[in-house]
């Protein structure tokens, strides 16, 4: 396997400036599926991040319970709900999006998990997988043959573990993770310190990132930007690299300022535009 250091010179070989002439028809259209109640927050942190990393429109798909305080907190976001108060029951919608993310706060939820077979089985847009989504996969191995090639998953090492089972090395995590990648096409994001992205047959190590991310909804909003990366055209495997190192930088930049223990999920949100900016220095 190649291993490859994901840093600026790599970056700067994918990223995409804004053009002069884009509106946000040509930015894209990100769709972000989850949430249950008590947990709209990783909804609303996935909807900020994809928008705030230039995609040109974004929906979130929650249920019911949700609804006001997505559109208080989050005006910019459209929002498509369910007919369920506290969870997910059906996955329709009439937008054409770009690009999806499904699986933050969604829960496990018998209803849930036969609306995301549902999903699975008849989606033919860009997709990430994160959270729950993971979890309910990991529960449901027949599954594996309906997520299609060149989809993301973004597990933590927990959610990876119950996907490909118990490890007894770093080199066995990665040999397990290659295996299911190599045979599906997914591409797997490890999230951790640092996180590694297994995708064909290369392994990149991310350069970005410290101990600020160590909190709630970080992963959330991980998921957000690389659906917003999807959403503009990213190839996936791009989308994966980009979002992971600028996410990573968010916390290297907010830090300096806040510390670790203060910086929060919605500071990665607040630092992704002096993140970008730090890209397009060399434009
Ligand atoms: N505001 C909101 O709405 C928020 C909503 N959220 C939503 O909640 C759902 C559950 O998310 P979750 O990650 O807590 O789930 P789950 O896999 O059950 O973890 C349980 C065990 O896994 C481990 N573990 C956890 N994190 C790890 C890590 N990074 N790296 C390694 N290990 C890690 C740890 O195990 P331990 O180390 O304690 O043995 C922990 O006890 C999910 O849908 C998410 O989107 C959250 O994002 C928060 C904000
Ligand atoms: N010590 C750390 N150093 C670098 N990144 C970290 C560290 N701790 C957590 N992270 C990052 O924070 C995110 C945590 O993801 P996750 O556990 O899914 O968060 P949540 O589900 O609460 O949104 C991952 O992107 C992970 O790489
Ligand atoms: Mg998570």
């Amino acid at each position: 396997m190649e291993a490859l250091l994901i840093n600026k010179h790599e970056i700067l070989k994918r990223y995409k400036p804004v053009s002069v002439q884009a509106h946000k028809g040509t930015q894209g259209h990100a769709l972000i599926i989850g949430g249950s109640y008590g947990k709209i927050g990783s909804i609303i942190l996935a909807s900020k991040a994809s928008l705030k990393s230039g995609c040109g429109l974004v929906t979130a798909l929650i249920p019911k319970c949700g609804y006001t305080s997505i559109q208080t907190s989050f005006p910019e976001a459209m929002v498509i709900t369910d007919k369920e108060e506290a969870y997910i029951s059906e996955i329709e919608f009439e937008i054409i999006p770009n690009a999806i993310a499904i699986g933050m706060g969604i829960g496990q939820h018998e209803t849930t998990q036969k609306a995301f077979i549902k999903f699975l089985k008849n989606n033919n847009k860009p997709l990430l997988i994160d959270a729950d989504g993971i979890n309910i996969l990991s529960k449901n191995k027949e599954l594996f043959d309906f997520v299609s090639e060149q989809t993301i998953l973004t597990p933590h090492r927990k959610e990876l573990q119950r996907l490909i089972g118990d490890w007894s090395s770093e080199e066995e995590m990665i040999e397990k993770a290659a295996r299911l990648t190599e045979s599906k096409k997914w591409i797997i994001v490890i999230k951790g310190a640092p996180t590694q992205i297994i995708s064909g047959n290369a392994i990149y190590t991310n350069s970005t990132g410290n101990q600020a991310l160590a909190t709630a909804g970080s992963g959330d909003t991980l998921s957000g930007i690389i659906a917003g990366l999807l959403a503009q055209g990213y190839t996936p495997e791009d989308a994966a690299i980009l979002g992971v190192y600028i996410h990573g930088l968010t916390a290297d930049i907010g830090s300096k300022s806040l510390g670790y223990q203060a910086f929060i999920a919605s500071d990665i949100i607040e630092n992704l535009g002096k993140a970008f900016l730090s890209l397009d220095e060399n434009f």
